[in-house]
């Protein structure tokens, strides 16, 4: 770790949980808190012990569990039973914080509270003191900090520090400040407040215009030394900081900061994933740090880029945040380079000729599918490498069936290198029209002993594979096609069949018993 600490508050328990659809149960918000516990976080919000029997029980285990490993936070209005509840809660902890909150903004105290200045100053103060009797440990937040008047702010912290307050947290409880106004607002407490010395900075900022994690961070500058956060973002509204971006900008960037975390940086996927899961609240792909997409590369010009030198593209190493590796990702944006790393990978030798067939074809597969997998491109291989030789090349293949029609299928196919031939015919199917329009151009007529289709990869737009056995003059000759669509693999699947056949490079055919 380089630089000065910051303390990382972790409040997914208590604000997170405050998210509408994320409230989680007791065991859930036990193993939670197992997960904050080996990621490292130095203070858990375990929740609002008053709010509920349920919620006073969870603080309540997760003290008992875990506070000898962690300090345990209990959050508390400005009352009296409040205050009791949480240290109840609390009590059997080694480490404990309680955490007391009142709206200090005109607009809460007015309409809200319906308290003037004095009235919030003396019940924050009374309130703090009454926190500290029952520990050291003692959080206040004047709550809309960011919409309130300076000057009170001001009166406010000094007032509730020399009440006991060991640390003073600034919320943007409604996420309006901007990140120059922020740093200014904390650069003015730290130098307008005389006993700011004797508490911890925090802050705690939501997200409703997307500026938390920003906010945040202008905070640590002006001299901020506690960031509240959440997993994944979560809390009220459009949510909290998240913690993954404040920690891995904290140490990304700790050459700018000068500022660093306890935390295993390592956990954060996994600690995010199972989040996540309790919750419901699915990780957007493109999340920073933690979404699907954070390492993964499609565009060409990055793949080539990162396959020179990672720190092209990429500031973090993916596995020190607990992904397995940077990801590749073929699609249609991937070039040459990536491709032919790709493959290789996949064991494939080619030489350049099959190589360009190959990949064209793997652009014109990425075109028509949205997730191309190692899959898909072992059937793209083995269908050109299988193709050599073959006398009858396929042309264009039309099809049309449904109900009150005719299937009929017109096939135009060329056989070496003389002129394409075109026929058509009919069937009870599609497929069976394929099959006859093939025979009726190379002229051999076959016995389909077997028809099986099979999907190779996942998804709607998965590539299915085709195979058939095929007799004809007492041979058997087997066929496979692939193809994002059934028609065009049977066709290519018979047409391998019939071109073996027509080389005869078939096996006798075994002896089986027939339907009767
Ligand atoms: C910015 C934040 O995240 S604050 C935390 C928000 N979290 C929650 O609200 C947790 C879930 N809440 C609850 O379970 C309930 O709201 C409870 C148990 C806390 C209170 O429930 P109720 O007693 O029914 O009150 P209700 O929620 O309707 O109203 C809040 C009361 O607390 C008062 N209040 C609000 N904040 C504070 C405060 N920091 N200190 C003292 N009183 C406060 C309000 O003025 C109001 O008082 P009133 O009942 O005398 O009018
Ligand atoms: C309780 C306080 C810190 C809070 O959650 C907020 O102001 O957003
Ligand atoms: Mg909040």
């Amino acid at each position: 770790m380089s630089g000065e600490q910051i303390t990382i508050f972790d409040t997914t328990l208590r604000d997170g949980e405050q998210s509408p659809g994320c409230s989680m149960n007791t065991n859930e918000k036990l193993e939670v808190a197992g997960a904050l516990v080996e990621l490292g976080v130095d203070v858990i919000e375990a929740g609002f012990p008053i709010a509920s029997p349920g919620d006073f029980e969870a603080v309540q285990l997760i003290a008992r569990e875990f506070g000898s490993r962690t300090t345990i936070c209990g959050l508390a209005r400005c009352r009296n039973e409040d205050i009791d509840r949480a240290w109840e809660a609390l009590k059997d902890a080694e480490q404990t914080r309680i955490h007391v909150f009142l709206a200090t903004s005109s607009i809460h105290r007015e309409h809200k509270l319906k308290m003037d200045k004095s009235e919030i100053v003396q019940q924050a103060v009374e309130s703090v003191k009454r926190a500290a009797g029952y520990c050291s440990d003692v959080e206040f937040s004047p709550e809309d900090a960011a919409r309130t008047e300076l000057d009170f702010l001001c009166e406010v912290i000094e007032k509730t520090i020399d009440a006991g307050a060991t640390t003073v947290n600034i919320p943007d409880t409604v996420g309006y400040a901007t990140p120059s106004q922020f740093y200014n607002c904390i650069a003015h407490l730290k130098k307008n407040v005389p006993n700011i010395h004797k508490a911890v900075i925090s802050t705690h900022c939501h997200n409703d215009l997307g500026l938390a994690v920003a906010n945040s961070m202008a905070a640590v500058e002006a001299g901020a030394r506690q960031v509240e956060c959440t997993i994944n973002g979560l809390g009220e509204r459009a949510g909290n900081a998240a913690l993954e971006e404040i920690v891995m900008t904290l140490r990304t960037r700790s050459d700018y900061y000068g500022c660093d975390t306890r935390i295993n940086t390592k956990r954060l996927f996994p600690t995010s994933r199972l989040v996540s899961t309790i919750t419901g609240m699915q990780v957007q792909r493109n999340k920073a740090i933690v979404g699907q997409n954070a390492f993964a590369h499609e565009a060409g010009i990055h793949q080539h880029g990162m396959l020179q030198e990672r720190t092209t593209y990429e500031i973090m190493r993916p596995q020190d945040v607990g992904f397995s590796g940077t990801n590749l990702v073929l699609g249609k944006h991937s070039g040459r380079h990536a491709f032919r790393d790709h493959i290789i990978a996949m064991g494939y030798k080619l030489d350049d000729e099959y190589f360009e067939q190959i990949f064209a074809d793997f652009i014109a597969l990425a075109d028509k599918k949205k997730d191309v997998y190692d899959a898909d491109i072992a059937a793209l291989v083995e269908k050109r490498i299988g193709d050599t030789g073959d006398a009858w090349k396929m042309i264009s293949l039309h099809t049309s069936a449904g109900t009150g029609s005719i299937p009929t299928a017109t096939i135009e196919l060329q056989y070496k290198d003389q002129e394409p031939q075109r026929d058509a015919a009919t069937g009870d199917g599609p497929v069976d029209a394929v099959f006859g329009a093939l025979e009726r151009i190379i002229g051999i007529s076959a016995r389909l002993r077997d028809y099986q289709v099979r999907s190779i990869s996942v998804g709607k737009d998965a590539q299915g594979e085709v195979t058939v056995e095929i007799e004809t003059g007492g041979r058997t000759y087997f066929g496979k096609g692939f193809s994002t669509d059934i028609i065009e693999a049977s066709a290519a699947a018979y047409l391998k069949a019939l071109n073996k056949a027509v080389a005869g490079a078939g096996q006798p055919t075994p002896a089986r018993p027939e339907a009767v």
